[in-house]
């Protein structure tokens, strides 16, 4: 099924690599050896840590808006996803990335297209490649899961469907959370929230990471270093950590899986509708010589024929506007082609 995302990329098809079987690696290749990574120094990891915010908490809102500005990045608890929705996704991911990998390639993500499995669409522009296997789901997955799963498949896309409508509504609860802090706060402010303000019309991609076990971790990537082209992005990850952030004046920070947390990212668009008082964070996923990891990724954006620009509440003498105006579509398209100039690239 054509997706309303193909066009960003048909102009820059992803080239085909290879996936490997994980397994059979007892060593890690040098095509998987990562020379200068970049790491934390050790007492990074004590001195900061990214926010917790309970969303039952009256003061949920100040906690989210100050996050939003120092880090980019914060973890939620009481966010109303059930634990055993969150399991049963858990269980889907471990379920297809288990799969042999001529079945898994039976829904490869083709080179100009969106959903499938395969490597993460930036992997392009590194020359080493990821430690990861991931599968992206735009639209309906019911045609690809019917080639990986011939059986079970209708199981796999009710649990998809079911986290997307859950993970939709807790979107738009963070986008009134996040622009109230900011002062935007009346339904006029966002158009395209709709007549009953509960962002219907949003578009959204959600991605399954799978990062195996590594024989060499120190040396490996599991997800390059990379900002979301979304305006937020709502992660789950399973009991081993991996995910980093990038703080300026601390470098890379751990962020430590809670249990029944969800971590929620400030994306590129954020930043731009913020007017750049919310930073879209630099992250990473990093593997382990142990445990295998899996994470699902909701990528939340507008719908594709809306424009996003700096608000105009936040917009003034002096404040001038930062970007000029843009599509998810158009954005899309110009991640694919700059990759972490594309934000420098719709600078005004
Ligand atoms: C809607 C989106 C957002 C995409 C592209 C498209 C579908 C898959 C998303 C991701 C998921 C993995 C990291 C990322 C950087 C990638 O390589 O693919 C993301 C990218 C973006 O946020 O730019
Ligand atoms: O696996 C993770 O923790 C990060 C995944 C991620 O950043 C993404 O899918 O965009
Ligand atoms: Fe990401």
């Amino acid at each position: 099924m054509p997706s309303r995302f193909s066009d960003a990329f048909r102009a820059h098809p992803q080239q085909q690599l290879k996936h490997p079987d994980f397994t059979s690696l007892h060593e890690l290749p040098d095509s998987y050896a990562w020379n200068q990574r970049d790491d934390p120094s050790p007492e990074t990891f004590a001195t900061e840590s990214v926010p917790l915010v309970d969303l039952n908490d009256p003061n949920a809102l100040q906690g989210i808006g100050h996050a939003c500005k120092t880090w980019g990045i914060f973890q939620v608890t009481n966010h109303g996803i059930s634990t055993s929705l969150l399991d049963m996704v858990e269980h889907t991911c471990r379920s297809l990335f288990s799969l042999p990998v001529h079945q898994k390639l039976k829904a490869a993500r083709s080179p100009d297209g969106v959903s499938g499995y395969g490597f993460a669409r930036i992997s392009s522009f590194f020359s080493k490649l990821m430690w990861s296997e991931g599968f992206t789901i735009v639209g309906p997955p019911d045609e690809h899961f019917r080639q990986l799963w011939p059986q079970d498949f209708s199981y796999h896309c009710d649990v998809i469907k079911e986290y997307k409508e859950e993970m939709k509504k807790l979107a738009g609860r963070l986008m009134w959370l996040m622009l109230g802090s900011l002062g935007i706060i009346a339904k006029e402010d966002i158009k395209w929230a709709g007549p009953k303000t509960d962002f219907k019309e949003a578009s959204a991609a959600l991605q399954l990471n799978y990062y195996p076990a590594c024989p060499d971790p120190d040396r490996a990537m599991g997800l390059a270093p990379h900002t979301d082209s979304t305006l937020l992005t709502i992660l789950y990850q399973n009991s081993t950590s991996g995910l980093q952030v990038f703080k300026e004046g601390a470098g890379w920070v751990a962020v430590p899986p809670v249990p029944g947390g969800l971590v929620i990212n400030v994306g590129d668009l954020m930043h731009i509708l913020s007017n750049g008082s919310y930073q879209s964070v630099l992250h990473r996923a990093m593997v382990n010589r142990s445990h295998h990891r899996l994470s699902s990724a909701y990528l939340y954006g507008p719908p594709s024929t809306v424009e996003i620009s700096p608000h105009p509440k936040l917009v003034g003498p002096t404040h001038p506007p930062l970007y000029r105006p843009v599509t998810w579509n158009e954005y899309l398209h110009t991640k694919a082609k700059h990759f972490n100039k594309a934000l420098s690239s719709v600078r005004v």
